[in-house]
């Protein structure tokens, strides 16, 4: 039967990130995508122009019109905004008992924006993280989480293990914004063993939405049966792909090419 994996999070209208970028990877991927808008961005490659949040109550209308009907394999959270829609997004989905649970714990736009007011940083810490099989951070969020300054990857290792012990059963911190760096290198921690994935840094602005569409891929390969640790390496397969075969659209920091992983896997 088709697996079925669902989004809560924010809309793009700009298409790099945000639903937008999950849904298409959803698809990418084989696996029916479904959504629960949070707040509607005015957004493009130059950056976020508008933010219009949803109220608590239409993110859990949304959430319970899908646990009714069309229980997901997976959910990830992507922007919540606020401490309201957090604790709608937890209570929705310690209700409808849903597992494979993974929270992208988006903060703060490229461009600088808030994603996420910096009060509801402890919501996210009470009520979310407890109820994931994975979490996601980039090294700003994992820092905003532990308060540790991450500069090096012995400074990884700790933040992953002080998120563990918040209660996420895995931890997976992206190197996204190590610029500097040869590589780009995620450090995973299941709460026994760390295990990095690497990849060619790729040198380009283009990387508007790395971090929802790394976690889509994510979250489709878990709703098909993987492992945390297969699910991960196809993600980090999917966002090489995506980064590397550049679209070139807009004038700012452009989408990544949600279409290259399954080109890719054609020509193989
Ligand atoms: N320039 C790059 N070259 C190769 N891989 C990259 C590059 N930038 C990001 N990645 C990879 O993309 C994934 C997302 O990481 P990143 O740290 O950019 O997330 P993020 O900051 O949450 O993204 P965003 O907030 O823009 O959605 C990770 O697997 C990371 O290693
Ligand atoms: C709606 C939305 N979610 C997440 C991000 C982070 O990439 C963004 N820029 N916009």
């Amino acid at each position: 039967m088709v697996k079925k994996a669902l989004t809560i999070a924010g809309s793009d209208s700009g298409g790099g990130a945000g639903i937008q970028a999950d849904l298409k990877t959803f698809q990418e991927l084989g696996v029916f995508g479904m959504s629960a808008v949070t707040a509607v961005t005015a957004q493009n490659t130059l950056g976020v122009h508008g933010v219009f949040p949803l109220s608590a109550d239409a993110v859990s209308a949304q959430a319970a019109a899908i646990g009714e009907d069309l229980p997901p394999d997976a959910v990830k959270t992507g922007m919540l905004f606020n401490a309201e829609i957090i604790l709608a997004a937890a209570e929705s989905i310690e209700k409808f008992g849903w597992k494979n649970v993974v929270i992208d714990p988006v903060m703060i736009a490229k461009g600088g924006s808030a994603l996420l007011q910096s009060e509801a940083v402890k919501a996210m810490v009470d009520h979310l993280i407890p109820l994931s099989a994975v979490i996601t951070p980039n090294i700003p969020e994992a820092e905003a989480i532990t308060g540790i300054t991450i500069k090096n990857v012995e400074d990884k290792k700790e933040a992953c293990r002080i998120i563990h012990n918040l209660g996420a059963a895995s931890c997976l911190i992206k190197g996204g914004h190590e610029e500097n760096a040869e590589e780009s290198a995620d450090l995973l921690y299941d709460g026994k063993v760390f295990s990095i994935l690497k990849s060619k840094r790729i040198d380009t602005r283009h990387t508007h939405g790395t971090g929802c569409t790394f976690s889509a891929a994510l979250t489709a390969e878990l709703a098909k049966g993987s492992t945390i640790a297969e699910a991960a390496q196809t993600a980090k397969h999917f966002i090489q792909a995506a980064i590397e075969e550049t679209l070139e659209i807009g004038e700012g920091h452009g989408p990544t090419n949600h279409w290259a992983f399954q080109k890719r896997m054609r020509q193989l």
